[in-house]
């Protein structure tokens, strides 16, 4: 892992503003995540969640502002080169080869960020190490038995559950997951935090996040964007009683869920 040795935090975003065209959309986010810390990112639709992802993962270039990663800037490098140094994103969108099985997936991940790729010779001799890690990585996200099945024969949650094997197997020390229970149900979602949970035990977590059972099972930290402004950053009992996030957003999000039962 790269960095600065001894820098305070995993993730940092120092008044961080995008605009496309004539619109600002993040308007001046700070958010500082420890090394370890499992941070959850709600706010409405719109609020600009997938961009602030898009924007740490360098797919779209900040209009000012600073990301560092382990004290070191990252804003302004390639997605590639972003990855490289230590942090790893999922996508809402499926990422998986579809022909071809489990193993096959995790394996293409695996020799992807070795590197491997590039050099053929290195790649033979050292293929039993990323078959080794291969294995890890597929027992890690409870995937053993269906080694061998195709990615397209796979469930939803086993599909999702593969995709953030692939996430992880490049050994990221930063880990961005967009909406990971997305299309769940509740039992689905239950064991999808566990596996989550088990497999980021040492990492940091970054995860968008829209069901608010998750948020509060998961998370040490909440990040409550608006409007693309971060409104409060705090645990999530904090975050709770804030009455800013109350007014601007949570607190229509509870009501929401109490008159339907839920809790
Ligand atoms: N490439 C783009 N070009 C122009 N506008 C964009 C682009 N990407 C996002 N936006 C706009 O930025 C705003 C924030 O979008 P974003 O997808 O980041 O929100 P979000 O909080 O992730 O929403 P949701 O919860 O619905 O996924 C929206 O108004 C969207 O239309």
């Amino acid at each position: 892992m790269s960095g600065k040795p001894g820098a305070p935090f995993a993730l940092e975003l120092d008044n961080v503003r995008k605009s496309f065209g004539k619109t600002e959309i993040i308007r001046g986010a700070n958010i500082q995540v420890k090394a370890g810390e499992r941070v959850a990112v709600i706010g409405p639709n719109g609020a600009g969640k997938s961009t602030l992802f898009n924007l740490i993962s360098g797919r779209f270039g900040l209009s000012s502002g600073e990301i560092r990663l382990h004290g070191e800037r990252i804003d302004g490098q390639k997605p590639y080169e972003i990855n490289r140094k230590g942090l790893a994103r999922s996508f809402q969108v499926s990422n998986l080869f579809v022909k071809l099985s489990v193993f096959e997936n995790i394996r293409c991940a695996v020799l992807w960020s070795l590197g491997y790729k590039y050099v053929f010779w290195k790649f033979l001799s050292n293929l039993r190490d990323a078959n080794e890690r291969t294995e890890q990585i597929m027992s890690m996200i409870k995937l053993e038995k269906k080694r061998d099945v195709l990615a397209m024969n796979l469930t939803y949650a086993e599909q999702r559950a593969l995709e953030v094997g692939l996430t992880i197997a490049g050994g990221a020390s930063v880990i961005l997951l967009d909406e990971p229970t997305a299309g769940m149900s509740n039992a689905e979602t239950h064991r999808f935090i566990e596996l989550i949970r088990e497999i980021t035990v040492g990492k940091t977590l970054l995860t968008v996040e829209h069901d608010m059972g998750v948020v509060f099972g998961l998370a040490d930290k909440i990040a409550v964007l608006v409007y693309g402004e971060v409104i409060a950053f705090d645990t999530p009992e904090a975050v709770r009683a804030n009455p800013r996030v109350q007014e601007a957003y949570l607190g229509s999000v509870l009501a929401e869920k109490q008159a339907a039962g839920v809790h």
